[in-house]
């Protein structure tokens, strides 16, 4: 049977091992937050399908506030400038914060969230990203739950879009027309 995106993505990590690695962060997360009260931040609109999954594999009572984002506009390149285009429901402050994010490719977007999270005065702020390409980075972030390393190339699925299409991908694949 054919799919929509057949011809345009070629698989880069399945959809078995994405869950596989959801499953070892999310017990991951749930031993080092025992004890403490845990707000996921869920970066839109990127890492909702991961952050659903992820949220599933923690065995904490946690909370999830939801962030929107936007640099890419769209695009396969970052524009550089980072909107705000949703913003979170409750003040931060006291919070133990786990951004969470599909991808961190040049960094910029990280760098503005953490800023931006900093200033609203939480318990603590860390990072969890399913994806990083550092060979674009262009500031250093520091990840704290990581999924995957990835080349150099323009992916889509499990969140990540290309136009705004192909978010509803099972699995991370590679945008074949870059
Ligand atoms: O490290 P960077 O180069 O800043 O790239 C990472 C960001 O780019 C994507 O978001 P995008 O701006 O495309 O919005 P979206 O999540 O709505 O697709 C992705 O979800 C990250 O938030
Ligand atoms: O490789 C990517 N794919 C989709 N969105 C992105 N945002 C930053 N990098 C990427």
């Amino acid at each position: 049977m054919t799919t929509f995106h057949e011809k345009d993505v070629g698989v880069l990590i399945s959809e078995e091992a994405v869950q596989a690695r959801v499953k070892e962060l999310g017990a991951q997360i749930t031993r080092d937050y025992q004890g403490k009260e845990l707000t996921l931040v869920c970066v839109l609109k990127g890492s909702v399908f991961f952050a659903i999954d992820l949220a599933r594999a923690i065995d904490l009572p946690l909370t999830l506030e939801f962030l929107g984002v936007s640099s890419y506009h769209g695009g396969t390149e970052s524009t550089g400038e980072v909107r705000i285009t949703t913003d979170v429901s409750k003040p931060m402050a006291g919070k133990h914060l786990l951004i969470i994010e599909d991808i961190i490719d040049t960094g910029l977007t990280m760098s503005f969230l953490l800023e931006n999270l900093q200033a609203r005065h939480p318990a603590s702020v860390k990072i969890c990203s399913l994806l990083e390409k550092p060979a674009r980075a262009k500031t250093k972030v520091h990840i704290d739950y990581k999924g995957f390393v990835i080349e150099d190339k323009f992916v889509v699925g499990y969140g990540l879009d290309y136009g705004e299409k192909y978010r509803n991908v099972p699995f991370i694949g590679i945008w074949k027309h870059t």
